[in-house]
């Protein structure tokens, strides 16, 4: 009897504890689902998926690296990215001060086939027109380089400009300084012939050469072809910033005649190994003027443009002779003052 009773407590208390489960199970699922259906739908996508998602957008920004004015598609910087190397833009250490028309497009674009050298492609003109835009403009400028690669720019009125001297010495007074330098009077038919190119009805040459435009009289020192010839009164400037050892002197005529030998010279002041040799010029007769192989933008061998090369107006004999005479001078100055002879006639 007392069996039979206990056993009906058990039975019943098995059943009260299913009920109580089922009970629970089926308010649960309810409420439970309640809640999913009140949440939008955009919300319902697993959370942890959303964390990664801010952080990455808000702290890394995709930055091409081709971003910034410069788009650069050598196949040097193409390297760089196939390589996953991330490549930065340095201010210049190296600097093609002048002269204008000396010869610095022939040399900027010959010392950039080197490897460890990287250019940047116009002229930037910081040092005399946009030195107020900063550092940080300047270097948004130059082309990108991996360590150990040398960054230079050529703006050839920096040589003649007041302030350069002392802004270029602030930027870096371990700035490495190359000046083409050609005949002046050569220089000075070049600059006009420019000149005349873009003003056809300019004076003759002769005309401007003299203060009052008559053969034999004085020298006008004041018109810009001839004053940017006085070579020994720019470098004066220079020289108070940098020491002579800190410029190399490059021969805008035997940059035509023999551009290896300069381009030697110029590779040891950079210290840079010898790349760009003989090997890399030909000397084209239709153009008169040695061309490249090839080169950063060009596979196939290829000179200067039209504008470098340019066929000078004739000169009368008597106006040459009074101009090299009214530079010997200064030349010998200039010479002194570098310690080479040009051989400048
Ligand atoms: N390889 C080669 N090809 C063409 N031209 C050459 C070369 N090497 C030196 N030059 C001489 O460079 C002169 C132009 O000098 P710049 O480049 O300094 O001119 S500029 O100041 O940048 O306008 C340019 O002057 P012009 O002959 O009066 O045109 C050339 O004599």
């Amino acid at each position: 009897m007392e069996f039979s009773v206990s056993r009906k407590i058990i039975v019943a208390l098995i059943i009260l504890a299913a009920i109580s489960i089922y009970i629970t199970f089926t308010f649960n699922s309810c409420l439970v689902s309640n809640i999913s259906n009140r949440v939008p739908k955009w919300r319902r996508t697993s959370v942890v998926n959303e964390i990664p998602l801010i952080h990455y957008t808000s702290s890394v920004r995709v930055v091409s690296l081709l971003e910034g004015n410069e788009t650069d598609l050598s196949p040097k910087y193409k390297l760089f990215k196939e390589q996953g190397l991330r490549p930065e833009r340095q201010l210049p250490e190296a600097l093609i001060i002048g002269v204008k028309k000396g010869g610095t497009r022939a040399l900027l674009e010959f010392i950039r086939i080197h490897p460890d050298v990287r250019a940047a492609g116009s002229e930037v003109h910081f040092f005399d027109k946009n030195y107020h835009k900063g550092f940080q403009w300047y270097r948004e400028h130059m082309p990108p380089t991996l360590e150990g690669q040398l960054t230079i720019e050529k703006t050839p009125s920096y040589f003649i400009t007041k302030e350069a001297p002392r802004r270029v010495h602030m930027m870096n007074l371990s700035t490495k300084l190359l000046v083409v330098v050609r005949d002046p009077v050569t220089r000075a038919i070049s600059d006009y012939t420019q000149a005349v190119s873009k003003k056809p009805d300019m004076k003759s040459f002769e005309n401007l050469v003299f203060i009052n435009g008559t053969v034999g009289s004085i020298v006008d020192t004041s018109w810009g072809p001839i004053k940017l010839g006085l070579y020994y009164k720019y470098l004066t400037r220079w020289l108070k910033f940098f020491p002579l050892s800190q410029l190399l002197f490059i021969s805008g005529e035997r940059l035509i005649q023999d551009p290896a030998i300069e381009l030697k010279r110029v590779q040891d002041f950079l210290g840079l190994k010898k790349v760009v040799t003989e090997k890399h010029f030909y000397f084209n007769s239709t153009k008169g003027f040695p061309c490249l192989f090839k080169s950063e933008g060009h596979s196939a061998p290829h000179c200067l443009g039209k504008t470098k090369g340019r066929s000078h107006p004739y000169v009368d004999p008597l106006v040459l002779q009074r101009l090299r005479d009214f530079y010997r001078p200064f030349n010998m100055r200039f010479y002194q003052m570098t310690g080479i002879n040009f051989g400048w006639p």
